[in-house]
């Protein structure tokens, strides 16, 4: 599915106006239905009666305010109990949005316009004894902080036990960066109208916005699917089409061979993982490439890989050239990093392989600290063969010369950017994952929890990402894929631990399971 900025969004609704002739109130109206339905999922699940149950809905002065007050006149029409809030006067509403005030007017709703203190004590009540809160504050249309009043009614709402559910985006997250100034709507629902905006993936909007539902309100699906907008947030219908389908004759050879070139002493579990990562992801062979001074530790931890030492007590040194070439020639992809450690000597190596190894080549942790400050060795490979960057916000700071603050307030444009001056696909790893392509494609990845900030689990991404590739599937898809099963693997842990406490091992174990629920679904 693919993400829109504010213009975008604003360019499809124009057109589905002006081109299909969809009347704009009617937009407004299914996008009103949109969060009712939300509504009573959340309430009531799905089923029973709304009646009698309280909703205090809070109004701007925007067209996000008309969707809220279209929403007020559907609950009023259930049997709800519902308050409005108007934080404007009612001569400041215009055109759909001033119709929607009207028509809730002839209704058996209360309004009230909040100007200040005045009304202070009735918002306060009605907002405690609501059994839903409606945040129709502000839209796609929010520039900078919310107005102080407001931003006190916010932290009420936030403070309350109602379910809240957003309308389009949270009141107080910008829409294109996700920034949040000061406070913002902590919804439990957010229902996003046509497309998601960017700003609920990016900066502090994951937060904020709870589950995201996604109503297509009879925009025309052409202008849903225009090919000009090239952000994508997976799913499991994007991921379930790239899942590679088991030939029932095949084998290991192929089924793919990579070569995995990692650990260090004291960091040979990070080159284990990977393996299990790679392994778990359905890899035909995978070999070892590790420092001779801890090949044996990594043979007994992992039985499945085969093992190759290399020159290097503690870690690889610039000898260890002629093992990964030789083993390289018959494979079909490459990681290098995890647990490296960075030997001075062995950067020469890194360079030589970005330089003449054809399959696809995956850099990671430690490998791409070696890079940093030398960004112009990446450029090296152009043009010589596909490579694949997994940096964390630290690493991806190191290489480009920034603070991670930087790269954390731009994070799209950075991993775009860098995408296509490196030529490789950008896997920038965060609580929401960007998988970049030079092609100017960027994918968010919505799986995941806070359970994989735990050591570990990078590695098993860059040995699942290894496995994809090995297995004939494009360096994009290959990301895409890596990223999104080992969140899902992690949300699979989830329901049993929380978001903590399950180990980068699990995660890898998990890896088949959620593939194969995805798989499952198929057809
Ligand atoms: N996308 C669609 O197809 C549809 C969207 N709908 C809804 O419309 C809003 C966008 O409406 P818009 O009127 O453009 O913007 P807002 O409601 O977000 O309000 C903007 C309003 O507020 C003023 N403003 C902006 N920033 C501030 C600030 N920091 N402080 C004070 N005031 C501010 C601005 O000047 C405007 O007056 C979209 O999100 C959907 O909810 C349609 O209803 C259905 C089709
Ligand atoms: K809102």
């Amino acid at each position: 599915m693919r993400v829109v900025n504010t213009e975008q969004m604003r360019q499809i609704e124009e057109r589905a106006i002006q081109q299909y002739g969809i009347p704009s109130m009617l937009l407004m109206e299914n996008a009103a239905w949109a969060v009712v339905e939300e509504i009573r999922r959340c309430l009531v699940q799905n089923e029973g009666d709304l009646a009698g149950l309280k909703a205090v809905i809070l109004v701007g002065k925007g067209n996000n305010g008309g969707d809220g007050l279209a929403v007020a006149r559907h609950l009023v029409l259930q049997g709800m109990d519902v308050t409005v809030l108007l934080f404007a006067g009612t001569e400041q509403l215009k055109g759909d949005a001033a119709l929607n005030l009207r028509l809730f007017q002839g209704t058996t709703g209360k309004l009230f316009v909040i100007e200040g203190e005045k009304q202070r004590l009735v918002a306060r009540f009605a907002l405690a004894q609501a059994d839903v809160i409606v945040d129709a504050l502000y839209g796609i249309g929010l520039r900078g902080a919310l107005p102080s009043l407001i931003e006190e009614y916010v932290n009420e709402v936030n403070n309350a036990s109602a379910c809240v559910v957003s309308v389009d985006i949270p009141s107080g997250v910008e829409a294109n960066t996700g920034k949040v100034y000061r406070t913002a709507i902590r919804a439990q629902i957010t229902v996003t109208f046509g497309l998601p905006k960017w700003g609920l993936f990016l900066g502090e909007g994951p937060i904020y916005c709870g589950r995201v539902a996604v109503d297509p309100i009879s925009i025309p699906e052409a202008f849903l699917e225009d090919e000009s907008i090239s952000t994508y947030v997976l799913t499991d219908d994007t991921i379930r089409e790239i899942l590679p389908i088991r030939h029932f004759k095949g084998h290991k050879g192929t089924h793919g061979k990579g070569i995995l070139v990692a650990g260090s002493k004291g960091m040979s579990g990070a080159a284990v993982l990977a393996g299990r990562g790679a392994l778990r992801s359905g890899i035909g062979l995978l070999q070892i490439v590790t420092p001779q001074g801890i090949a044996k530790d990594v043979d007994a931890s992992i039985t499945e890989a085969t093992v190759w030492p290399a020159p290097g007590e503690d870690s690889l040194n610039e000898e260890s050239w002629e093992v990964i070439a030789r083993q390289a020639e018959k494979a079909q992809a490459l990681a290098i990093g995890p647990g490296l450690a960075q030997n001075p000597g062995f950067g020469l190596v890194l360079e030589e392989i970005l330089r003449t190894i054809s399959c696809p080549v995956v850099l990671d942790a430690d490998a791409l600290n070696l890079l940093a400050g030398e960004s112009s060795l990446i450029e090296a490979r152009n043009g010589r063969g596909p490579l694949i960057l997994t940096p964390h916000p630290g690493e991806m700071a190191r290489l480009c010369q920034c603070t991670v603050a930087d790269v954390e307030s731009n994070r799209l444009d950075l991993a775009l950017t860098k995408a296509a001056e490196w030529e490789a696909v950008v896997v920038l790893k965060g609580s929401v994952t960007i998988v970049a392509s030079p092609d100017g494609r960027a994918f968010f990845n919505p799986s995941g929890n806070p359970g994989l900030g735990t050591g570990g689990t990078g590695d098993v991404l860059t040995g699942s990402i290894l496995a994809w590739l090995a297995q004939g599937v494009s360096p994009l898809e290959a990301a895409c894929l890596g990223a999104y099963l080992h969140g899902k693997a992690a949300d699979d842990l989830a329901e049993e631990y929380g978001w903590s406490g399950f180990l980068a091992s699990e995660v890898a174990d998990r890896l088949p399971k959620v593939r194969r629920s995805l798989e499952l679904k198929l057809g």
